[in-house]
């Protein structure tokens, strides 16, 4: 009888920044760890990033996206560590050489939320209201659909952004509904915005585990928390935002959904920061495979390219 050998991790470390949302994430990846493999210790890492430490400016004025994951790499690379959890939509598009995604969890509600005390839509918002949005795309499109409003910066985490909400510095705030949710505020969720409102974020409430790259056994262990159909939309979406350059000074969006089982809904734009230009793309396609995914996000991106989108992004 010939016994195949099935490698079983003993010991995995999870690193992870140490918001309360950060750290959420981090339990709920490493409670799916011990129900896969009981036996093993698996332990969390916590530490603050540069991102977690500059909450005084708009994060795209300095540095983008990377400021959240780096340290978490030093990690990784130093073998204190094994695996870094990251909300997708805060992974730069081209992760440094030597890490790779290993995998994509299955994807919480995308939507963006709208918060507020006194009003439950957008539309309830009276001419002049401060709307809070830290994110330069939610601002685009707030701008350009609804030119009465008075958008305002907003940053921290999410308790420092509600709380900032509550102590009426805003009539209304803008948050993705996925971080509410996972952290049981869904009920400060007044209402959840049409995508013609506010097109989520390329990778928006997915889950993605970075690893460093040549770590197979790793890989195979981390396989099962893989969810097909999140990591085809996602990796759509995030082909969009790396064909454009996609980081944090640019107001993109792109969003896919399924519709049935096989095909894949992608909308996307570019905007100006003041909302006055956008372009748009969107395609509906069957999708079978990651690298079709990735196809086509890369031919929203070119109908964008072709619309002018690249005049509305800054200088690389
Ligand atoms: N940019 C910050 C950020 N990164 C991930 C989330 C939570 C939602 C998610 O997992 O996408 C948030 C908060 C927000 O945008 O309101």
């Amino acid at each position: 009888m010939v016994m195949t050998q099935i490698s079983y991790p003993k010991k995995l470390v999870i690193a992870s920044r140490e918001s309360r949302l950060a750290m959420w994430q981090a339990e709920y990846v490493r409670d799916c760890l011990k129900k896969l493999y009981p036996g093993c210790d698996v332990s969390i890492l916590g530490m603050t990033t540069r991102g977690d430490q500059i909450l005084d400016r708009t994060l795209s004025k300095v540095g983008g996206k990377g400021l959240f994951v780096k340290e978490l790499e030093v990690a990784l690379e130093e073998g204190r560590a094994d695996l870094a959890v990251h909300s997708l939509k805060d992974v730069p598009m081209q992760l440094p050489v030597g890490f790779e995604l290993s995998c994509i969890m299955e994807r919480e509600d995308a939507r963006d939320a709208f918060v507020s005390n006194d009003y439950a839509t957008l539309a309830d918002l009276p001419a002049g209201a401060v709307v809070g949005t830290a994110s330069l795309r939610r601002e685009a499109s707030l701008r350009s659909r609804y030119p009465h409003l008075n958008i305002q910066p907003l940053r921290g985490n999410l308790d420092t952004r509600l709380g900032k909400l509550d102590k009426g510095e805003y009539a209304a705030i803008i948050l993705a509904a996925a971080g509410l949710k996972r952290l049981g505020m869904a009920q400060r969720i007044r209402s959840l915005l049409a995508p013609e409102d506010s097109l989520p974020a390329a990778g928006q409430g997915a889950l993605g585990i970075e690893i460093r790259a040549g770590r197979p056994d790793l890989k195979d262990w981390l396989a099962p928390l893989n969810h097909a159909p999140s990591a085809m939309a996602v990796t759509a979406e995030r082909a969009v935002s790396r064909a454009l350059g996609g980081s944090c000074d640019v107001p993109l969006a792109a969003y896919a959904i399924w519709e049935g089982s096989d095909s894949l809904y992608l909308r996307s734009f570019v905007a100006s920061t003041d909302g006055q230009s956008i372009c748009r793309s969107e395609k509906k396609l069957s999708v079978a495979s990651m690298d079709h995914a990735d196809r086509m996000g890369l031919q929203v991106a070119d109908e964008l390219i072709a619309q002018g989108a690249k005049d509305l992004l800054p200088p690389r």
